[in-house]
């Protein structure tokens, strides 16, 4: 595993990065000395085929190693001086309700946080690679004696570490309000008084909160104490939403200036959104294409901030790329939403440019969450039929099929199994003793937009297993694309060349393709299991 996870980085290029962290997951490391980003046991529960849960174990490993404050657009450390992340492949056939693990795997990842604890190499968090409950997390939290984040929870958490512009840290803002929400249970405090919370040292309690004692018309009186957390919630979330609103109207006259200022021939400069999953070299790409120097990094989400970046083409016509953050599966529909103001970029973009990391085992995977997300803001089908895909990172095909010939250690199911998981698949079938989990009112606090209970991860893992199936190389694909490496420099003068056409022919067909605002989209979570994306009402 430590193989292919240093495979996947050797492609990336060294960049610059200093920075200082402080997060309330942060630690301090002496007295004066500078807060240092929280070290994480990742716990990947096991999926089929080995391919696919290789390729998830990665990019968990990289999502807990990408969490760190950046200050002035730098981070401190160098990700390529950090070490592996503690990690333990977990079997998890049917989640529980209660803890989402059976109890031998909980004791398990237990005596993992207690043999990091005694070798001195003290984990601050869990990181569970998986979408959690609110009450999953909480007796998690309890039986581990750790803060326990889950997919949802670490992707938010490093949104708003490297948020850097007043824009990004408003949205990241608003998608960790989206997602304490739904996760208000009762707690103790450290004072030992009951409150209702998303984080920090608590004991789960009732579930239901008793009046919160305010007096008076002004300060909430018969407010129960999670109606009055949900109302803070709400407040600073209109607040918020009012502020992203100014933003928007900021973009909207940036965007009609840059129209009205024009090109050479006075028709305007046209805008390139780029787009794909995080990692995919969107920066990279950009910053060759426009002789521009933007930040990109092995990290996922590196890329929080929009930018927009003016190239020449092969024509002579000035056009603008916009530089975007990255998709990644499993994403909350909330979670896009709060990102709208810079979607938006992408929806009124002439031209969609779609990065593909030719080199990674799951870009089928990769590239339908793209085609979903993009669906999910309100891009039009005709701008996604035009759209031109990028097949990157074409310098490491040869990589790519080293990691192909990595031997495993197989159980009879063909399923990579380590030492530690044998364990805990023992100590599974055992029946180790219980934990005293307390079964909460979970409905209560939970209004559902992360996962259905009843739906069986199975399914996801199948849906997953066919797309990787599926994916024999990129040939088969249709459409335009072409074959970049945004390092060497390869197929980027074809790319400019394909752009310049695409905007031609648009051009002469006079087409004003605009996709309808995604401010005047409704949104529900979706029912379509297949897809596991909100669709548009
Ligand atoms: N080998 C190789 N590495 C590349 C290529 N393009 C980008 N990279 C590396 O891949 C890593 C990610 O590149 P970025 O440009 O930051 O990717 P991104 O899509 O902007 O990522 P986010 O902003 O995090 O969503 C960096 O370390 C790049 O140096 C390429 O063509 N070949
Ligand atoms: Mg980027």
């Amino acid at each position: 595993m430590l193989r292919s996870f240093s495979s996947a980085l050797r492609g990336c290029s060294r960049k610059f990065q200093t920075s200082i962290s402080c997060k309330k997951l942060y630690t301090s490391e002496g007295e004066g000395a500078r807060e240092r980003p929280p070290k994480l046991l990742v716990v990947q529960p096991r999926m089929r085929p080995e391919k696919l849960l290789q390729a998830k174990l990665n990019e968990a490993l990289c999502l807990a190693n990408s969490l760190e404050d950046q200050r002035d657009g730098y981070f401190h450390t160098d990700f390529f001086d950090k070490p592996l992340p503690p990690h333990v492949l977990v079997q998890n056939r049917v989640p529980r309700v209660d803890s989402y693990f059976g109890h031998g795997t909980v004791d398990n990842i237990k005596c993992h946080v207690n043999a990091a604890a005694e070798s001195k190499d003290e984990v601050d968090a869990v990181f569970v690679n998986a979408i959690l409950s609110g009450i999953q997390q909480r007796n998690l939290e309890r039986a581990w004696g750790k803060p326990v984040l889950d997919r949802v929870g670490l992707i938010i958490e490093i949104f708003n570490a490297h948020a850097f512009t007043k824009e990004a840290k408003l949205q990241a803002e608003l998608a960790a309000l989206s997602y304490k929400k739904t996760r208000l249970v009762r707690v103790r405090g450290p004072d030992g008084r009951y409150t209702f919370g998303a984080s920090g040292d608590a004991e789960v309690v009732s579930a239901r909160g008793r009046g919160s004692g305010g007096q008076g018309f002004m300060s909430g009186a018969g407010e129960t104490e999670l109606q009055l957390q949900r109302r803070r919630i709400l407040e600073r979330r209109n607040y918020l939403l009012s502020q992203i609103e100014e933003v928007r109207r900021t973009r909207a006259l940036q965007r009609a200036g840059r129209r009205r200022r024009g090109g050479s021939s006075g028709q305007g400069l046209a805008t390139v959104a780029v787009v794909g999953y995080t990692n995919a070299g969107k920066s990279t790409l950009v910053s060759r294409l426009s002789g521009s120097d933007l930040y990109s990094d092995c990290r996922l989400f590196a890329t929080v901030d929009p930018r927009v970046r003016s190239a020449v083409l092969p024509s002579g016509k000035k056009v603008l790329f916009s530089d975007t953050v990255g998709f990644i599966s499993d994403l909350p529909v909330q979670l896009v939403e709060a990102f709208h103001a810079t979607l938006e970029e992408v929806v009124e973009a002439d031209l969609l440019v779609h990065v593909v990391d030719s080199s990674a085992p799951n870009l089928d995977e990769h590239r339908t969450t793209v085609l979903q997300v993009l669906r999910q803001i309100g891009v039009s089908e005709e701008k996604l039929r035009n759209m031109i895909e990028v097949w990157n990172k074409i310098d490491m095909e040869e990589e790519c099929m080293d990691v192909d010939e990595y031997v495993v250690d197989e159980d009879e199911e063909g399923v990579e199994v380590e030492d530690d998981v044998k364990s805990e698949l023992l100590a599974e079938n055992e029946g180790m003793k219980e934990v005293g989990f307390e079964a909460m009112e979970e409905k209560e606090y939970s209004d559902g937009w992360l996962y259905d209970d009843d739906d069986d991860l199975g399914d996801e893992g199948d849906r997953q297993n066919q797309s990787i199936e599926k994916h024999s190389g990129l040939d088969k694909e249709s459409g335009p694309h072409v074959k970049t490496s945004a390092i060497t420099g390869v197929g980027l003068q074809e790319l400019l060349e394909l752009i310049d056409q695409k905007l031609c022919v648009q051009n002469n067909k006079g087409a004003q393709v605009v996709g309808r605002s995604i401010y005047e989209r409704k949104w529900r979570p979706s029912h379509n299991q297949e897809s596991g994306i909100a669709v548009e009402q």
